[in-house]
């Protein structure tokens, strides 16, 4: 049961630890899955400078190493582990290995993931299986290893997943769509069954970011995607990153459950084809 609750005033306000404080983290081990590139990287970055020890995985090692060798060259903590998020032994062995190594981790930024875009009716069953399995099962995988440390170790954690803006659908996404929709209410539900324990679960939602994974999609539809919200531009892999921390700081210690939208509006305004808008609708 929680203390009892009491009015704060000005020797409280005096004193709250302030958010962002440039060693806000100093001591914690945050683990970023997908920390090679784009909003991962930036994530890694943005907490390795608030003070933490960061941990970056990946499929590709060369990514893992260029990242952690530039953070370690600004004098600050970082480290690597090469893991598919999609191998459950894999993770499990990744967790294991962390709490040896650095007593485990305090945040998980679970990043990772990806589709390919195509409009459904064309997907074969290895392409939908592999996008759910990586963005919903890999998820999972990393979100109940981090838990299970945690209730096991009567510590407290922080895990923020990051999804996509899919309230209304994604056109040339539903793979992915359907698997963020799952990790969302995932995160839902565990929010509650794991309040118990400590740990918070929250989602962000990005929309346009420029970042390497840009790539994926053909220059048609990628030079539309800036017109698919009212600020008219992509965000940036850093906008994300803060989100990210504001998430996983005090400032979020009364948050759980919530899924954080970051798409300049997108939500509101505008549309977005994965891959290309159909004449149909032109
Ligand atoms: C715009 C705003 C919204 C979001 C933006 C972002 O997320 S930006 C971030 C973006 N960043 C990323 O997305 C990065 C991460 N993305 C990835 O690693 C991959 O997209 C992945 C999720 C498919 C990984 O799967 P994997 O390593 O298991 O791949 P695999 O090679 O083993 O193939 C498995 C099945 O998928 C099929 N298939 C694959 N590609 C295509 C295609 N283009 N077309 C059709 N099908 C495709 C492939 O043919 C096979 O089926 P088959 O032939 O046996 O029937
Ligand atoms: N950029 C955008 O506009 C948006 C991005 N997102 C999501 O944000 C996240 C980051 O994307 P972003 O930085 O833009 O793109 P990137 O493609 O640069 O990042 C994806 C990262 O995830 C890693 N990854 C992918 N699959 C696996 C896996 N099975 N196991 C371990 N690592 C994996 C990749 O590394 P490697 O291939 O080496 O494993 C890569 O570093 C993704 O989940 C993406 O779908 C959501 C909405 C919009």
């Amino acid at each position: 049961m929680a203390d009892s609750p009491r009015v704060m005033g000005d020797a409280d306000f005096a004193r709250a630890p302030l958010p962002f404080s440039a060693t806000g983290f100093a001591g914690k081990t945050v683990l970023v899955s997908g920390g090679g590139s784009g909003i991962g990287k930036a994530t890694a970055w943005l907490f390795a400078r608030l003070g933490a020890q960061v941990i970056v995985t990946g499929r590709t090692e060369e990514k893992l190493v260029t990242t952690v060798e530039a953070i370690r060259a600004q004098g600050l903590l970082a480290d690597y582990r090469v893991q598919d998020i999609r191998d459950y032994d894999g993770v499990a062995t990744l967790f294991a290995e962390l709490y040896g190594e650095y007593g485990g981790v305090d945040v998980l930024i679970n990043n990772a993931g990806g589709q390919f875009p195509q409009p459904a009716i064309d997907f074969s069953k290895n392409g939908f299986d592999a996008v759910v399995a990586n963005n919903l099962n890999g998820s999972w995988y990393m979100m109940q290893h981090a838990a299970l440390q945690w209730r096991d170790s009567a510590k407290a954690g922080c895990i923020v997943n990051i999804v996509a803006v899919v309230p209304r659908g994604m056109a040339g996404g539903a793979h992915t769509c359907a698997a963020r929709a799952g990790v969302i209410h995932l995160s839902k539900t565990v929010a509650v069954e794991w309040a118990e324990y400590g740990i918070r679960v929250n989602c962000v939602a990005p929309g346009v970011i420029f970042s390497e994974g840009m790539g994926v999609y053909s220059e048609e539809a990628r030079s539309a995607f800036d017109q698919s919200n009212p600020m008219r531009r992509f965000g940036t892999p850093w906008d994300i990153a803060q989100s990210c921390v504001f998430l996983s700081d005090s400032s979020a210690r009364f948050i759980t459950g919530e899924v954080l939208t970051v798409d300049g509006g997108g939500q509101l305004w505008g549309d977005l084809w994965m891959a290309g808008k159909p004449d149909y609708f032109k």
